[in-house]
């Protein structure tokens, strides 16, 4: 296919050090060198994100020699990557990645003195990753005798709202992405734009969540009217299982943007869960490639879903650190009210609710939630509900789902799921079935997880040994 424009995304892994960055800005000048017109949109450094929060938390709880020296350590990966791509000491790349970790020291100097870490200081600081790995990838593509040149998620246009953490495009985004952008391009310059962070109105850095980069790309995708998106992965593409565990989990060739929502949303690390939510409109592709095998066709993302006969199931993922929150009372729950101050509790604490059931006989609802929101929904229900009300949680839960449009209106599907499951003796804690049918998901004991990933894999055929 002729393509005019594509947007890249690059991740934590293939910016990992100077050889990964060579190799991706070399995927990138492939196509550049044919005539197509690329952005180029990259992740922090793999292990800088979490290397970022864990020493802003060490300034918060007064440790600043540790971010320190964790700061040191993450300057001297830097200046190294960038040394090995040819900057000499005194090159603007150098002074610009000298600038940057000053200022990152500034702020978690600041978090320190105050002994306080809000969400948008944590935004601040741990948005460094990216706006550092940035000018690295324009090295590595001026080097390859390209023209390019580095933004941040704010200067590429990238504006949100001021939910810290978790921020969301605002509509206007699009057009004045475009506006920044289109000027480069028109110019033979590739924009190489910082993933996972945009700006308020007021300036203040945001970022998208994590694994936000990949929402970066097809943000940037949408404002452009680009042909497609490509990620590009340590991964052949989407398969139907995290292959960390599944050894013979194939690749997917198309899946549609609803069953990669529901993938991402029950826990394939693979993609953002809203990153395709840009392209649904426009139908814009989103392709998920081999950097290791770039002519490898990867996952095509699409708006049509593509169904074989007899294979109503595609992928299986798993959450892993999950709670159920028991709510009981026998005769309380049934009214309306005491139900929907449940409900209310939890919304106002802003907690995602990974599955919900109520017992029929009204006496029970269960919640699950990742672990790290159960204290917090806890507290919110204990303090929200009637005291008649029992509230009670239960750690070490995994929620296990299978994924697939095929699945609608068949019979059987659930059934084969739960015989797998059986075999393996594993007990389920809760049941959940989206209405749309494009998934199941049951709650089960974290120690089981792995073994039901691999015996739902089998029970459905998705393995290379099936089909071998
Ligand atoms: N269904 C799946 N398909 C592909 N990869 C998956 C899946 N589930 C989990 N993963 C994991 O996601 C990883 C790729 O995502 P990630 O590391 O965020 O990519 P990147 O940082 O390169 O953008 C893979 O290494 C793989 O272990
Ligand atoms: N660096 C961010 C954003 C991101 O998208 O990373 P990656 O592409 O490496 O998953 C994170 O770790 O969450």
């Amino acid at each position: 296919m002729n393509y005019d424009l594509l947007v890249m995304k690059f991740g934590g892994t293939n910016m990992q050090d100077s050889r990964a960055i060579r190799h991706s800005a070399s995927l990138a000048a492939r196509s550049i060198r044919v005539g197509v017109k690329v952005v180029v949109v990259v992740s922090a450094m793999a292990g800088v994100t979490n290397q970022l929060l864990k020493l802003a938390d060490a300034a918060q709880s007064g440790d600043i020699a540790a971010a320190n020296d964790e700061i040191a350590l993450m300057r001297t990966r830097h200046f190294t990557a960038a040394q090995e791509l040819g900057a000499a000491p005194d090159s603007v790349t150098v002074r610009e990645i000298r600038e940057m970790h000053e200022t990152l020291r500034q702020a978690v100097y600041g978090v320190y003195l105050l002994r306080e870490l809000t969400p948008r200081s944590r935004d601040l600081i741990v948005a460094f990753g990216e706006r550092l790995s940035a000018p690295l990838m324009s090295l590595a593509l001026e080097q390859d005798g390209l023209r390019a040149h580095h933004l941040s998620g704010g200067e590429a246009g990238i504006l949100t709202d001021s939910h810290f953490g978790n921020a969301k495009p605002m509509p206007n985004t699009y057009e004045r992405v475009r506006d920044r952008l289109s000027g480069l391009l028109a110019a033979g310059v590739t924009p190489v734009v910082a993933g996972f962070m945009g700006e308020t109105e007021k300036g203040a850095i945001t970022t998208l969540g994590r694994g936000g980069t990949d929402f970066s790309a097809t943000i940037v995708g949408k404002a452009l009217g680009a042909d497609e998106v490509w990620a590009w992965k340590d991964v052949d593409g989407v398969m139907s299982a995290d292959p960390r565990v599944v050894k013979d989990a194939q690749n997917i060739e198309v899946l549609s943007y609803g069953e990669v929502m529901e993938l991402a949303y029950f826990g394939a690390k693979v993609l953002h869960p809203l990153a395709v939510t840009p392209l649904q409109e426009s139908g814009i592709p989103l392709r998920v490639k081999s950097a290791a095998d770039p002519d490898f066709p990867g996952t095509l993302v699409q708006a049509q879903p593509r169904d074989e006969e007899g294979h109503p199931v595609k992928a299986v993922t798993a959450i892993r650190n999950v709670s159920i929150i028991n709510v009981s009372g026998a005769g309380v729950l049934g009214i309306p009210e005491v139900i929907a101050s449940v409900f209310d509790a939890i919304a106002r604490e802003n907690v995602t609710l990974l599955m919900v059931s109520q017992s029929s006989s009204m006496s029970n609802v269960s919640l699950a939630v990742q672990t790290v929101d159960a204290e917090r929904t806890l507290v919110a229900l204990r303090a929200g509900v009637s005291l008649e009300l029992k509230v009670e949680v239960q750690p070490g839960v995994a929620v296990l789902a299978i994924v697939g449009s095929g699945m609608r209106g068949q019979k059987g599907v659930s059934a084969r799921m739960f015989t797998a499951l059986a075999e393996q003796d594993v007990n389920v804690l809760m049941i959940s079935q989206g209405s749309s049918e494009l998934n199941v998901s049951v709650a089960v004991e974290a120690a089981h997880v792995d073994a039901a990933t691999l015996a739902v894999h089998r029970a459905f055929g998705l393995g290379t040994a099936a089909t071998a």
